[in-house]
């Protein structure tokens, strides 16, 4: 399988993430306010774009079946994950419209306008190869934080968090988006499997760099005089 593949080389990307302390904070419980609240807008915007790429994947299906996967995927990202974003801003006083007003940061425009441009310029495939990262790198953060000791505790402001990206709906979402990849892989010659690991490696680093940018809320932070 194309994705078993994917994930031997992914899987040291992913487990840096696990040693983030952006990450260990969502764990723990000790993420500062303030970085989460930067987060928190920033995934908004990015998952606006995020969204638009299963948009594109329908568009480019090569059949109704996998149009529908795609507006699964994309029905997903709007109603069950911004679910959790729009539950988090009431909770931490931002509304609806400041979330969606949100100007993308350097990294986040770098990493949305990467996958949208490789969704544009290819196949299903590419599309599939741009989102794969996404999705299944937030479950393995998910899955692992659910498992340490008192992340699922009452009194971890972020265990919504945790248990939305750990949860049966997301899990769902992702391996439909892993058998999705697998299937439009399939018979595909190496040449062109070498530039959809290639997507997924990139997105995979994107992944890591945003975490960065929330731990340091680094906005287009350039001294200007
Ligand atoms: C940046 C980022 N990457 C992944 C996910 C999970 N869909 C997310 N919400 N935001």
């Amino acid at each position: 399988m194309f994705t078993e593949r994917i994930l031997k080389r992914v899987e040291p990307i992913w487990a840096s993430y696990l040693e983030h302390p952006f990450v260990k904070g969502l764990g723990d419980g000790s993420l500062e306010k303030e970085k989460f609240q930067f987060w928190l807008k920033q995934d908004y915007v990015y998952l606006i774009d995020y969204a638009k790429l299963m948009a594109i994947g329908s568009a480019k299906a090569p059949d109704l079946r996998v149009m529908g996967i795609f507006s699964k995927l994309l029905h997903g990202t709007l109603f069950m994950e911004m679910d959790l974003h729009r539950s988090y801003a009431k909770q931490f006083g931002i509304s609806e419209s400041e979330s969606e007003a949100t100007e993308a940061a350097s990294v986040n425009t770098a990493y949305t306008s990467y996958m949208l441009n490789h969704a544009q310029r290819g196949g299903a495939e590419h599309v599939t190869a741009c989102l794969l990262a996404c999705a299944w790198s937030y479950n393995y953060i998910g899955n692992h934080l659910a498992e340490q000791d008192g992340a699922l505790d009452d009194n971890n402001p972020y265990r919504d968090w945790i248990e939305t990206y750990s949860g049966e709906a997301f899990t769902e979402l992702m391996n439909d988006a892993i058998a999705l990849m697998d299937e439009l892989a399939e018979g595909m010659p190496e040449r062109v499997l070498a530039d959809l690991e290639e997507i997924i490696v990139k997105t995979s680093y994107y992944e890591y760099m945003f975490w960065e940018m929330c731990e340091f809320k680094a906005h287009w932070d350039i001294p200007v005089k």
